[in-house]
């Protein structure tokens, strides 16, 4: 059965009239009331029965709206003032047959503290969306496991790892080569804590000259020095408290910073520069390194009482050549990404290419080869990517590695026909053979075993 309106006409008018808080008044072509919910009457404080039948202008106090019966305009968020303060209201003409035979009145706002009460909650609202995109717009985009693009059984396991470490509050440390996608991981461990509702702040502890490294980390109170903001500036690890802090490349941390870092883990704390007090903060530190931290501590570059505090839990993220079954997947992926981006239809990759990719070392790792797709799709004049459309760097390694190849034959095919033409004259004699061929006669054997001679 087909469900129409009349089906639940009365309720719906029902619902809407009389119920919830709305003050409405409808009045006849003469301006008399014919119908004031019971809501209205409360807010009047009148009697329904006797306002009903009676003129509009005797029961609501600088009303209009049998002017809108005059009129046949509606009038919308209109303020009037009634009962010592302003109401906002809509008057609406009802109309016939082309004739107004009346009007319907709604209170939207009974005072004008109600609709600032609403939009100061709308403002709030507003300046909450402000804040998370302002977080968002600083801290860039904020990724999960499943953002990390990988089939090769080294990821799949890290990614386990990830799963069972993340919701505990263990301190984090990634290892890896430049371009690996520590950050990533980093991310994802947060976005698996308890602590995902909260900030996570990402320190790129290379990127900060060391004379700002203090102020930024723990912040600076109101004239702690000359150029310091009025007011004073909250530093990394306040805006983190409660959630995840991200040390990016702490390795590169100077030994001054290292000791401070080692008490906000320590004890819980930090002092901003120019505080005379502690301040306490709650932060679960994420860390990650490209250097061998281990040969820092040899050099006293890096402090070994810091090693331990953040290496309670350490993932190492395997450099791309280690983990080649990667390769297609992570450039198909970008091929994908970036021809929707630009608006540019690439089919995919010639054979030759994607062998290339895979005999290519990545030095850069993945950000490496999304640059390369990405410049790829963005020179060819071709539905498939050709070698010609790849960075030199990548198809050369491909070329070397087919000449070596190719070389390391020929090499093959001369010796075993030395060998051949040397078995030949000795009549099968292999200690003879040796001694024309000038090589000991155990190599003989070898090397006529590996050529089925
Ligand atoms: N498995 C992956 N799937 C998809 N994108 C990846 C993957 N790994 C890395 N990337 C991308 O590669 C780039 C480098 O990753 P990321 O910044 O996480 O590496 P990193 O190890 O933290 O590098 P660095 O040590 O230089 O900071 C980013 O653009 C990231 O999105």
């Amino acid at each position: 059965m087909e469900l129409t309106i009349d089906h639940y006409e009365n309720e719906l008018f029902q619902t809407f009239f009389e119920s919830g808080s709305f003050c409405i008044v409808v009045v006849d072509e003469k301006g008399v009331i014919s119908y004031i919910n019971d809501s209205y009457c409360r807010f009047l404080k009148i009697n329904k029965h006797e306002a009903i039948g009676t003129h509009v202008t005797k029961v609501i106090e600088n009303t209009r709206m049998h002017l809108v019966v005059e009129s046949g305009e509606e009038e919308m968020a209109d303020l009037q003032y009634i009962r010592g303060n302003y109401m906002i209201a809509n008057r609406i003409p009802l109309v016939a047959d082309g004739v107004v035979i009346g009007a319907f009145g709604m209170v939207l706002f009974r005072d004008t503290e109600e609709w600032l009460k609403m939009n100061s909650h709308i403002r709030e609202l507003l300046l909450e969306l402000k804040a998370y995109r302002f977080q968002h717009n600083n801290q860039g985009p904020s990724y999960s496991l499943h953002h990390i693009i990988s089939q090769s059984s080294q990821l799949t396991k890290l990614k386990d790892k990830i799963k069972k470490i993340a919701p505990s509050d263990v301190s984090v440390l990634l290892r890896g080569e430049s371009g690996t996608g520590k950050e990533l991981f980093a991310h994802s461990v947060h976005h698996l804590s308890e602590r995902s509702n909260q900030p996570f702040v990402k320190v790129n502890c290379a990127a900060i000259p060391e004379h700002l490294l203090e102020s930024e980390l723990f912040g600076y109170q109101d004239g702690a020095f000359t150029g310091a903001k009025k007011g004073g500036k909250a530093g990394k690890f306040q805006l983190a408290d409660k959630g995840t802090i991200f040390l990016d490349e702490i390795g590169d941390m100077p030994l001054s910073a290292q000791v401070k870092i080692l008490r906000v883990l320590q004890e819980g704390e930090v002092e901003a520069v120019g505080a005379v007090h502690p301040q306490k903060v709650d932060v679960r530190v994420i860390a990650s390194t490209h250097q061998p931290l281990e040969a820092l501590i040899d050099s006293q570059q890096f402090r070994e009482d810091l090693y331990y505090r953040i290496n309670v839990m350490e993932c190492y993220v395997p450099p791309l050549r280690e983990r080649s079954s990667d390769i297609p997947l992570l450039a198909h992926t970008f091929l994908q990404k970036v021809s929707e981006r630009i608006g540019k239809r690439v089919a995919g990759f010639e054979e030759d290419v994607l062998q290339a990719f895979t005999l290519y070392g990545w030095p850069g790792n993945v950000r490496e080869l999304e640059n390369a797709v990405e410049s790829a799709v963005h020179l060819t004049n071709n539905e498939w990517i050709q070698l010609e459309d790849i960075p030199s760097s990548v198809w050369k390694k491909r070329e070397n590695t087919l000449k070596q190849v190719d070389l390391k034959a020929q090499l093959e095919e001369a010796e075993r026909t030395a060998i051949k033409d040397a078995l030949q004259r000795a009549k099968g004699d292999k200690k003879e053979a040796s001694r024309l061929l000038g090589i000991g006669k155990s190599s003989l054997y070898e090397k006529a075993k590996k050529y089925h001679l």
